[in-house]
């Protein structure tokens, strides 16, 4: 990493659907703003009962609000955002755990490339298609779509079981707390030797400013604004 490169670190969870869209633009400025972006994945369901906090859907006029709020940004994020029939079985009865831990592996194992491109099959999972991410056959089909062989595949759904990993998803989340987090996408900005800490997809105006970077929109490489 060249020294001037600010370091930015996401940590996410593929159960947040609004740390999405933070992921892709994140992915979209990596090369416009001179940073280096580092892939956290990490456990929400932690976070959220550590801090004390409750899912934001649990309140039903929230709920409400955010499947509108959702729609209206997968479009001007240009990310294919669209809920599974049952958010509340998808979000909280089935969980993220077994993804993250898959996540996790891969992580360990190969760099970013791998780890983004599994992190956005799972993503189009949950996100988009309306597919399960616990069973293995899931974690499965999300690795070899991202371009994983299949004996990494079968090599990453063992290591998920592993203590190791186990331990190092645990250890990724304390980081976020030591931050502390209550939710996500959590962004870490490390600007002069200080963490500089976001919450949210809808905070990149104030974050650029804070790393003396401009903020152009969504789609940095694209003309702003339909007229
Ligand atoms: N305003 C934020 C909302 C982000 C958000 O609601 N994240 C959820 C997870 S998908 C969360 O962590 N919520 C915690 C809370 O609302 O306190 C954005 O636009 O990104």
């Amino acid at each position: 990493m060249s020294s001037s490169k600010k370091l930015v670190e996401l940590f996410y969870d593929v159960v947040s659907p609004y740390t999405w869209l933070a992921f892709e633009v994140l992915c979209r400025y990596r090369n416009v703003w001179n940073i280096e972006l580092k892939f956290k994945p990490a456990y929400l369901g932690g976070v959220m009962h550590v801090s004390g906090n409750r899912p934001p859907g649990v309140v039903p006029n929230k709920f409400l609000y955010m499947t509108t709020d959702l729609t209206r940004l997968s479009d001007y994020f240009d990310v294919p955002l669209s809920p599974p029939a049952n958010p509340f079985e998808a979000m909280f009865e089935k969980g993220s755990l077994n993804a993250m831990r898959f996540v996790t592996a891969v992580a360990e194992k190969e760099g970013d490339v791998e780890v983004e491109r599994v992190s956005r099959e799972l993503w189009k999972r949950i996100w988009s298609t309306d597919q399960d991410i616990t069973q293995p056959a899931s974690l499965t089909e999300a690795g070899l779509k991202a371009g994983l062989s299949a004996s990494q595949v079968e090599e990453f759904l063992t290591l998920a079981k592993s203590q190791p990993v186990k331990d190092k998803l645990k250890s990724v989340t304390d980081e976020a707390l030591k931050h502390k987090a209550f939710g996500f996408p959590l962004i870490v900005c490390h600007v002069n030797g200080k963490p500089e800490v976001f919450w949210g997809s809808d905070r990149f105006e104030l974050m650029a400013h804070c790393i003396g970077e401009k903020w152009v929109g969504p789609q940095p490489g694209k003309p702003t604004a339909k007229m």
